[in-house]
Parts: structure tokens; C-alpha cells; sequence
């Protein structure tokens, strides 16, 4: 069978770009737009799209010829006006050659792209771009998001922090020159579970200049914290799904400092990294143009009248029917037991279980001590006050600045002997918890032990003393998802559980509820 010919088109924001894609890419054309001042204006940046749409097409199909089998576009997210503006193009581009066209997510491509050139099979992604940050991975038929921004882009964080200073748009590479003759200075290191937060630290950067640091350390630190922030997901989800493969996409990608610090922690762990060349990094037509044949080769098509623009399209809505592996949650050979922790290491003794966190090669000296003394006293605090609570929970008998020695418990990892008296006395426990103003951040049933007729919390590394019902319903969510995929019978374990939950917590009903939603959201935790 001859190979599949794609026109792709992108246009979501600032870059007009198109491109023919066969076995490999044709051609590649773009047109990328310069605000005179300020950031993208959603507005203009359409006006140029359409200003330059005919010019950049007609080099590519004059280049590539015009036989071609469909033409592709980014039909979100993005700018509203600007991602109408290619669509249009794209419509009327289908109807004159008569062939599918194929709306394409453009997070996705930016994986897809990555993909391709990197010919890693399952890797972890870690999405940089303007308006988006995601971490990655292919799980039964769609791209999850292990962690996200909470707020705005790393991108936008970059250009807007520039564009306080009079920089030029785009901020991100005249950021990256600077931050190479500064030094690190402390700036807030925001990373809350699996996701992340990019606004507080812009602002503290804006403060930190405006009382006198130099813009070199200030660019220097706010790229040090941001991308350590970025590169600890990127490791956790490793660690979480057992993969071995991390690709980096996506505009701010092109950072080497960032792919750096990415390659670092790939080598500790014994993880594969690459990042492909800069021309696939930030928005481009091959991506829109590759992803759109995989796509058209699957039977992935859109009818003309259907295919609306979707500024606010997920990349976990996507189904993604190009590729026929299941995506591992572990590679062949491993298991839970022998997942590697990203943040620390357990040693045994006859009576002692000692925690000791552990050093990352890929942060700056200062940032990484000043992190494994505030979680390790953090997860002390935790523990202590859990045991207030009446929570059973490990004795600790000593903490230094890296290691939390605590008591050895002898007993049943919950996990082994999971049944519904069990998830009972479990649900007290978590109740428990969870009423002492402690959400435990990692409740799996490999941090249960069974021991004396109760049921032991362990692992309070991702733990924080917090109000709020969400975190209390995540915790739930992520325990009745691993009874979901370890054990037999969920439905009446988490009865159980939820039984033993009510029966200590007077707000159990609120939390239940919230993580019924949280279901329902259907993001993976
Ligand atoms: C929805 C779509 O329109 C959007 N695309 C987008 O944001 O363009 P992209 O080309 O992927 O990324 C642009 C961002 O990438 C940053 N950037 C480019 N080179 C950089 C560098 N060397 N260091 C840091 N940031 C860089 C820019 O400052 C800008 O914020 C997205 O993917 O979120
Ligand atoms: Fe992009």
C-alpha cells in the first residue's frame, strides 16, 4: 500500500504553520507571529494567520505536490479566533480535494511528534509549552495526565515574568540566555501531589527583582524551581507506571537547561531519555501533518459539518484509536514490589525502619537540601500528629535532617490479605485521619499494615495537614482505584471501607460524595 499523504495545518496561537507528511515529513513551512508589543493578542494573531494562510500553504503543496489523502488540523485547544481561522483553511482545503479531513488535539501531536522522532514506544511526557505543562502517559486507549498546572502554562510564566521587565514576547529563550550568568537564589517551590503551580513563583520572581536581585539570578533560580517542579512529576510518573522511556515536548522543551536536569534524573534512575530537535518542540505543521496520517490510517476522520473548533480540548479526552498497544503501568518483568520510590529509600533493621530521602542530582545543591529537610520534618510532623489523632501509625523514635527512623512493624501488608473485615478497620484508620485535618496524599494498600487487630498508615511522604474535602476525596479515589485493579470484589470492599470511615468521621458522607465526582471526572490520579 502507498503511504499515506497528510497536509497538516497549525494555527492554535502564535506560530501559522503547514506541512506534508508521508513516510516522513515532506516539507515544512510557517509563518510565526511577532507581537509588536505585549503578549499574543488572540485577535491579531488570527488576522495574520489568515493574512498568511494562502502564502505558506501554497509553498508546501508546491513543494510536496497536491496529491494528497486528507489535510489535518489543530482543532484545540488554543486561541479561539486563531484556531477557527486554520480550520477554515483546512475546511475548504478538504472540500477541494475531495479527501477527510482529520481534527487533530494539539497536545497529542506534540506527543505524537515526539514519538515519532524519538521511536521511544511508551515513554512518560513531560508537555512544557505556553498554555499548557503535563505530565504524560499512555494507559488503555488515551494519554492520562499524571500531573498538571494548576494555574498557567510554563510558558506563559516565562513570557509574562519577561514581559514585566520590557523583555520581548517570546520571554522563554532570552529567560534561558540569562539565567546562564546568574546564581541560585531561594524562590517558592510549588508542587501540590502530582500537580503544579506556576503563578506564585512568577510573582515572587517579580518581587525578588524589584527589591534588587539581579535579573540573571532571578531568571537563573525561577528556571531552577520551575523545572526541578516539572522533572519531580516526570520521575514520580515514572516511578508510579514502572516505564522507562521520558520524552520532552512542547515549546518550552527547547530549553537546554531543562533537558538537562531531564537527562540527569533518567540516568539515576536508569531511564532512557531524548528530546527531539528544536523545529519539533514549539507548534509546527509536521505535527499537526504526522499526527493527522496515523490518525486518517486509523479511520480517525471528522465530517465537515461536525468539525468545530474546541478551544478548552483535553488531551485526556482523546481517544486514541492509532495505537493498538495497551500502554504498561508496568513493563514487562517488574511489579509494585519492585517499583522504584522517587523521593526515598527504606533500610530495615531488626526493630527500625529508617527513611532516608534521597539526593537528586538534577537540582541545584541548595534547592535540593533545603527540600529533604522541609519533607522530611514535614512527614515527621505528620506522622506525630496522626498519632494525636489516635491513628495507628509507626512510632518515630528519631529524625535527622535526611532520615525518619521509626518503629519496625511486624504485621500483614494489607495488600496480601485484603477482605472486608480489613477494609473496615481500614476505613476507621482513614477516617481517623482525615478528622485529625491529615490527608495522607499516597493511600494505596501497600501502606497499610495489618497488626493487632488495626490498621497501620504508612508512607506520609506526600502527607500535608490540610481543611479541604478534595484532597480527603482524592485520597479515597486513589484507594479505591488500586481495590479496583488489585482485588476482586471492589464494590463490597469499599463498602466496607466506607462503613469504617463514617463510623469515626462526621464528615465522611461530604468526602464520599466528592470522590464519587472525582470518578466521574475520569482524570487518572
Ligand atoms: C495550545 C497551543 O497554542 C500552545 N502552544 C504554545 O504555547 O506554543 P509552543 O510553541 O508549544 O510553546 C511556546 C512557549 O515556549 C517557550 N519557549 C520557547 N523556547 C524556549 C526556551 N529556550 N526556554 C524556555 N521557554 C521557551 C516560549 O517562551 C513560549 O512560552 C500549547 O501547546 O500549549
Ligand atoms: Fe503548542
Amino acid at each position: 500500500m502507498p503511504e499515506t499523504r497528510v497536509l497538516g495545518i497549525e494555527g492554535t496561537a502564535w506560530n501559522f504553520s503547514a506541512a506534508v507528511f508521508d513516510e516522513d515529513l515532506v516539507c515544512l513551512h510557517s509563518s510565526p507571529y511577532v507581537p509588536p508589543q505585549g503578549g499574543i493578542h488572540p485577535r491579531e494573531a488570527a488576522q495574520h494567520h489568515a493574512a498568511v494562510a494562502a502564502e505558506v500553504i501554497g509553498k508546501v503543496l508546491a513543494e510536496a505536490g497536491d496529491d494528497i489523502d486528507g489535510v489535518a488540523f489543530s482543532i484545540g485547544p488554543g486561541l479561539g479566533p486563531s484556531l477557527r481561522t486554520a480550520a477554515t483553511a483546512a475546511r475548504s482545503l478538504a472540500l477541494k480535494y475531495g479527501v477527510p479531513l482529520i481534527g487533530v488535539n494539539h497536545c497529542v501531536a506534540h506527543v505524537e511528534i515526539g514519538r515519532w522522532y524519538t521511536k521511544f514506544t511508551d515513554p512518560i511526557v513531560l508537555y512544557a509549552s505556553g498554555a499548557n505543562t503535563q505530565v504524560l502517559g499512555f494507559l488503555n486507549g488515551r494519554y492520562r495526565i499524571f500531573g498538571e498546572t494548576l494555574d498557567i502554562g510554563l510558558g506563559n510564566a516565562l513570557d509574562k515574568f519577561a514581559r514585566s521587565h520590557d523583555l520581548p514576547h517570546p520571554g522563554g529563550p532570552i529567560i534561558e540566555e540569562m539565567a546562564k550568568k546568574g546564581s541560585y537564589i531561594p524562590l517558592p517551590y510549588t508542587v501540590k501531589g502530582m500537580d503544579l503551580a506556576f503563578s506564585g513563583l512568577m510573582s515572587a520572581a517579580k518581587e525578588a527583582t524589584a527589591r534588587g536581585e539581579s535579573m540573571e539570578d532571578v531568571c537563573c533560580s525561577f528556571q531552577e524551581t520551575a523545572f526541578a517542579m516539572c522533572v519531580e512529576v516526570t520521575e514520580r510518573a515514572l516511578a508510579h507506571t514502572g516505564k522507562d522511556e521520558v520524552i520532552l515536548v512542547g515549546g518550552v522543551g527547547a530549553n537546554s537547561r531543562l533537558q538537562e536536569m531531564l537527562r540527569i534524573m533518567c540516568e539515576e534512575r536508569g531511564a532512557k531519555f531524548m528530546a527531539p530537535p528544536r523545529v519539533y518542540m514549539g507548534d509546527n505543521g509536521a505535527m499537526i501533518a504526522y499526527t493527522g496520517k496515523v490518525m486518517l490510517e486509523a479511520g480517525s476522520t471528522i465530517p465537515i459539518e461536525e468539525s468545530f473548533v474546541n478551544p478548552g480540548y483535553r488531551s485526556d479526552q482523546v481517544e486514541v484509536t492509532w495505537r493498538n498497544d495497551a500502554g504498561e503501568l508496568f513493563a514487562p518483568g517488574q511489579s509494585e514490589i519492585t517499583e522504584r520510590g522517587a523521593e526515598a529509600a527504606v533500610d530495615l533493621t531488626d526493630t527500625d525502619a529508617v527513611k532516608t530521602r534521597l539526593s537528586k542530582g538534577y537540582r541545584v545543591p541548595e534547592l535540593d537540601a533545603h527540600l529533604i529537610v522541609e519533607r522530611t520534618r514535614a512527614e515527621a510532623r505528620c506522622i506525630a500528629a496522626a498519632r494525636r489523632g489516635g491513628v495507628p501509625v509507626p512510632i518515630i523514635r528519631d529524625v535527622t535532617g535526611n532520615a525518619i527512623v521509626m518503629e519496625k512493624l511486624d504485621g500483614d501488608v494489607l495488600k496480601y490479605i485484603i477482605g472486608d473485615e480489613y477494609a473496615y478497620e481500614a476505613g476507621k484508620s482513614v477516617g481517623k485521619l482525615h478528622k485529625a485535618g491529615i490527608v495522607h496524599g499516597d493511600l494505596t494498600t501497600s501502606n497499610m499494615i495489618w497488626k493487632g487487630g488495626r490498621v497501620y498508615l504508612l508512607d506520609f511522604g506526600l502527607a500535608q495537614m490540610t481543611d479541604e474535602i478534595e484532597p480527603r476525596g482524592v485520597d479515597l479515589h486513589v484507594l479505591f482505584q488500586t481495590l479496583e485493579s488489585t482485588t476482586s470484589s471492589p464494590a463490597t470492599l469499599k463498602q466496607a471501607f466506607c462503613d469504617g470511615y463514617r463510623s469515626v468521621f462526621t464528615g465522611a458522607d461530604a468526602v464520599i460524595g466528592r470522590e464519587q465526582e472525582i470518578e466521574l471526572r475520569g482524570r487518572y490520579l
